[in-house]
């Protein structure tokens, strides 16, 4: 069954209008969850009966009586290169293995690397004018900018160009998803101010590596987001401290604590720091984001959104 065909299915189950919060195909399994909110408890037996008849037999139907309302965290960066994309999948998976429902959404116009981080290049089926996210194997589902165009082809728009096909990444189904963190364009234009005004995320996390001119950009990204009015829900520094796989000795090819020194003078908090590995260059290249697995290099990720968590 596809997510076009388990929507159609829905559609003829007029007892379940308004009430699908998600549908979508997981592991080539349906699931679908329904809000039953203010229904009786043989009401909301006689929906599940409903749906399960009309989908097929491995199908998961979730039953919630509480609608949580989605949020935007933005994952932004002064300049291009330093990670964001990398720490944005990485926080996603991290945040989702502790339980909370996490969406991606890549605007990065200049630059989409979630549909290859993520391992997920297939193009977004539409439903009802509204793009049906792209499931993924690391259990964040995906809408990259990067699944409508083609390569090279987003870096040429312009600022209302650019934010329109955005915003459909944004207003897509995403169902019962609590969180969305969205990989913003690097830099402070525009585009980047468009998002932000038009989305209002909850918060935004700065990456950063540890030298000085990175840091540099990263205070006018912090700056947009104060004009804006979102605040800046801390600073990670990523590409700190390499440890040589042959020797073990640790170095600072970008030095080492500037981004924390920094968010202590802005008052901003330190989510923490990534190191520079080439097991996080690899392991990103093949879409097999650290964060997914257990080894050594998940575990700054899971202590990041252990952080990033308990600000939400
Ligand atoms: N901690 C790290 N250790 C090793 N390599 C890393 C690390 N973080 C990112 N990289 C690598 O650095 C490169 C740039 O990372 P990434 O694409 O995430 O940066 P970005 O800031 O999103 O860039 P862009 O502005 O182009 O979107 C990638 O090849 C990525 O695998």
């Amino acid at each position: 069954m596809t997510e076009v065909e388990l929507n159609t299915a829905l559609d003829r189950i007029p007892e379940v209008a308004g009430r699908v919060l998600s549908a979508r195909i997981e592991r080539e399994r349906p699931e679908v969850t329904i809000d039953v909110g203010g229904l009786a408890s043989g009401d909301q037996q006689a929906i599940e009966a409903r749906v399960r008849a009309a989908l097929p037999a491995d199908a998961r139907i979730l039953l919630t009586a509480e609608r949580k309302q989605r949020r935007i965290l933005a994952i932004a960066s002064g300049k291009g290169g330093v990670g964001k994309s990398t720490v944005a999948a990485n926080l996603a998976i991290a945040l989702a293995r502790t339980g909370l429902k996490v969406g991606l959404v890549d605007a990065d116009i200049y630059g989409p690397s979630q549909p290859k981080l993520m391992d997920a290049p297939g193009k977004p089926e539409a439903y009802n004018k509204q793009l049906l996210p792209v499931a993924t194997r690391h259990g964040v589902p995906l809408l990259s900018i990067g699944q409508l165009v083609e390569p090279g082809k987003a870096i040429a728009w312009r600022g209302p160009m650019a934010a329109g096909a955005l915003t459909q990444l944004v207003d897509a189904a995403w169902g019962d998803t609590e969180l969305l963190i969205m990989d913003l364009p690097p830099g402070t234009g525009d585009v980047q101010l468009t998002m932000i005004q038009k989305h209002r995320p909850m918060g935004a996390i700065i990456v950063s590596t540890p030298q000085d001119l990175a840091l540099i950009d990263a205070a006018r990204a912090i700056d947009l987001f104060g004009q804006a009015g979102v605040p800046v829900i801390g600073l990670v520094e990523n590409m700190a401290g390499y440890i040589c796989p042959h020797c073990g000795a640790l170095s600072d090819p970008f030095g080492s604590g500037g981004a924390e020194t920094d968010a202590a003078a802005r008052g901003i908090p330190f989510l923490g720091r990534i190191p520079l590995t080439i097991a996080i260059r690899t392991a990103s290249d093949a879409g097999e984001p650290p964060a997914a697995g257990d080894g050594a290099d998940a575990e700054p990720f899971r202590l990041l959104a252990e952080k990033v968590a308990v600000l939400l």
